[in-house]
């Protein structure tokens, strides 16, 4: 019998945790899993706890929740060869449950990667800055310094889970029309010719879509892809944020002169005048510079057969 451990979020969504958990238990153990559930203890435990369930020898780690503990499982998860991680999506994004082509109903989710592979794929990692020095983070959806960042900060101070998504994009469009976003220097390896290029915004997608309304703006690479995809937008803000917003949702962003993509093995954001704001999978986590890279061979997923 395969050992396997859910590990949830119980402050994840707006549904009823606990009696939604036993539902996806019930449905695992039929198929003939010995699985434990394990609630997260507080924020910023999860990846600890993951690594523990490793240790005690789970096959299966379920990280149950949004792209936030999901992020935080991937923590404990990264560079564990016995161990494979699944997903089931409780957010309201749930843009990595997407990309992964399961069902937005937990229970279907949740068997659907039954029938999944564990796949060995690479994982991103970005070193920040934070008052106590610098800081690294592994990330799986999207890392990025400028309005992104700007935006999860904003949404961190403000307690967004009490938040609807009208009221989020609300925030957010007031945020961008408020703001005078910084330049900062991107230095990209290899190197390009246009190295160190100004950005008022720099972000690494790995995911094909980021959904809601910010689904447009920047398509990945795919998770199993060894280089970045880098999303560059140039400084003034007040011209290409605009351009990349109304281009990107008329799909005529490759026509955008103030947006570039670019393929790369790593990029690091200078801190300019200002330091600005740098988050991964929509957690905060400090301030530029930031060194954004990929790991290969770091994690064990568990994703579609390919066909
Ligand atoms: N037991 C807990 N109690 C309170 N907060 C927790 C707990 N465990 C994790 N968290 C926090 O919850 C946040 C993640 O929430 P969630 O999984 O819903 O992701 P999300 O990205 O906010 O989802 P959404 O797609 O809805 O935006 C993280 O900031 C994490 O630190």
């Amino acid at each position: 019998m395969r050992r396997a451990v859910l590990l949830y979020n119980p402050a994840s969504g707006r549904r009823h945790a606990e009696h939604l958990i036993a539902h996806i238990a019930k449905a695992l153990r039929n198929e003939g899993l010995d699985l434990e559930t394990i609630p997260t203890k507080a924020p910023g435990t999860a990846g600890r706890q993951a690594a523990e369930a490793c240790t005690a020898g789970a096959e299966i780690v379920f990280a149950c929740g949004g792209d936030g503990t999901i992020h935080e499982v991937l923590q404990g998860m990264a560079f564990q060869p016995q161990a494979v991680m699944g997903v089931i999506p409780l957010g309201s994004a749930n843009a990595l449950a997407r990309h992964l082509q399961l069902s937005l109903d937990p229970v279907r989710a949740a068997l659907q990667q039954l029938d999944h592979e564990s796949q060995i794929i690479p994982i991103g990692q970005v070193r920040y800055q934070t008052p106590q020095g610098e800081r690294s983070r592994y990330f799986l959806v999207m890392a990025g310094a400028g309005p992104d960042g700007a935006l999860v900060y904003k949404m961190l101070a403000s307690g967004k889970h009490s938040l609807g998504r009208l009221s989020y994009y609300l925030r957010a469009a007031h945020l961008f029309a408020s703001t005078r976003f910084s330049p900062f220097a991107v230095h990209v390896t290899p190197p390009n010719n246009a190295a160190p290029m100004p950005a008022v915004s720099a972000m690494a997608v790995r995911v094909g879509d980021l959904g809601g309304l910010f689904s447009p703006l920047a398509r990945g690479a795919p998770l199993e892809d060894p280089h970045l995809r880098l999303t560059l937008a140039a400084p003034p803000a007040s011209l290409s944020l605009p351009a990349w917003f109304a281009l990107s949702w008329s799909r005529l962003h490759r026509w955008n002169p103030h947006v570039r993509t670019l393929e790369v093995e790593s990029f690091t954001c200078g801190s300019g005048a200002n330091p600005v704001q740098v988050q991964a999978d929509g957690e905060w986590l400090g301030r530029t510079p930031m060194t954004v890279s990929l790991l290969p061979n770091a994690l064990r997923l568990l994703m579609p057969r390919k066909l």
